[in-house]
């Protein structure tokens, strides 16, 4: 089922701009994340999209079908949240089948229809024998795995997911995305995930649709929101950056750190800032350097800090031998922004830009 949102404000009491303006497609198959920090509007746009809060203005589609005016029930998604109770009383069985028993009789399916519903989800869910269980005896990871089945279980084929792996330990986590990614592509739904975990929505996800201050600010896969961040928000959000402040001026960004190599690049000239994650810097060894000591380690990578003078950053590379002073930092695999935007021209020029210059390297002041 694909989604389609058109120009989505939602005011709060108090005039406060929760959505603003937000589109956004979402096509039929799709697996889409919506990441943000607190506050983003990721829970509100979801609300929307399944009819629980209305919005001020704007268009929601589900299907080609409008959703005015339509309540939750029907508009036939399946949602769950982060602290979607199971009920205590009810075995796993009776949860998963809750909203097919509460359907009026007439579109109820018989006793025999909805048991044969519960085994399939019940198998679906890899927990087959779980069935005449009650809820407390089960784990976290199996309670959202019946919190996913009941969502299932009246058929819906969109899925909206507010935090759902929320309470989960990481371990556990990792595991239960992995198999609700199957799940999306054997059943061919369209899903919608909210998560605060970049990490997993590009675990996860086709598209990750980044919010802040009830926008959109980039909708985009992860190789293109690495590669080409709207904003140094989005690069800062999605992982670890550095931020070098410079000047581009005659085809070359120079920062105004001391120890970090100039570059060439063919943006306008101008005060320019250039980001960068710790993995994709490289050590130059060079005179005019800055000291740099080893601080740590994360698996194959090691940390280094590396003395600007002024400031100290940290970088990672794979382990090596201990790296000796004195160092110049190269950045040329910097994205580029000028007055917070990104200075894109055609091709990227951070990865057109030729070895570091040397000799360009000013001499310590
Ligand atoms: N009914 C409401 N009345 C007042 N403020 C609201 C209402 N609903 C949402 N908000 C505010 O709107 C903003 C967006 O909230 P929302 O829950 O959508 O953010 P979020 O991105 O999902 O955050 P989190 O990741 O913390 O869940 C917040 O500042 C919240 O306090």
């Amino acid at each position: 089922m694909s989604v389609l949102i058109e120009n989505l404000t939602r005011h709060v009491a108090g005039g406060k701009v929760v959505l603003d303006n937000v589109s956004l497609h979402v096509p039929d198959g799709a697996f889409v994340a919506l990441v943000g920090p607190s506050g983003a509007g990721k829970t509100t746009l979801l609300r929307a999209i399944a009819g629980l809060d209305p919005a001020s203005s704007g268009h929601v589609e589900i299907d080609g079908r409008a959703m005015e005016g339509l309540p939750p029930r029907e508009r036939n998604v399946g949602f769950v949240f982060q602290n979607y109770a199971l009920f205590r009383h009810l075995t796993v069985a009776r949860n998963i089948s809750f909203g097919l028993d509460v359907r009026p009789r007439a579109s109820r399916p018989s006793r025999a229809e909805i048991d044969a519903k519960v085994a399939e989800l019940l198998a679906l869910i890899q927990l087959p024998d779980l069935g005449d269980a009650y809820p407390q005896r089960l784990s976290g990871g199996q309670r959202q795995r019946v919190a996913l089945a009941r969502a299932l279980a009246t058929g819906p084929r969109l899925l909206l997911l507010d935090e759902p792996f929320g309470a989960l330990d990481p371990m556990v986590r990792r595991a239960v995305r992995t198999w609700l990614r199957d799940l999306h592509d054997q059943l061919g739904l369209t899903t919608i995930l909210v998560t605060h975990d970049q990490e997993e929505a590009l675990d996860v996800a086709d598209r990750l649709v980044v919010m802040q201050d009830g926008r959109i600010v980039q909708d985009a896969d992860g190789e293109t929101l690495d590669a080409t961040p709207a904003t140094p928000f989005v690069m800062e959000f999605l992982g670890e950056t550095l931020r070098f402040p410079g000047v581009v001026s005659d085809g070359l960004f120079i920062p105004a750190d001391t120890h970090v190599a100039p570059f060439s690049t063919n943006v306008a000239e101008g005060a320019t800032e250039a980001l960068i994650r710790p993995h994709e810097v490289t050590l130059l060894t060079d005179a005019s350097g800055g000291t740099v000591k080893r601080v740590g380690r994360r698996g194959p990578l090691e940390r280094l800090a590396v003395s600007l003078g002024e400031r100290s950053v940290e970088i990672e590379r794979p382990v090596e031998a201990p790296p000796s002073d004195p160092v110049v930092l190269e950045i040329a695999q910097a994205r580029l922004f000028q007055n917070g935007k990104p200075v894109v021209e055609g091709n990227h020029p951070w990865s057109d830009a030729p070895a570091v210059l040397a000799d360009v390297v000013p001499e310590p002041v």
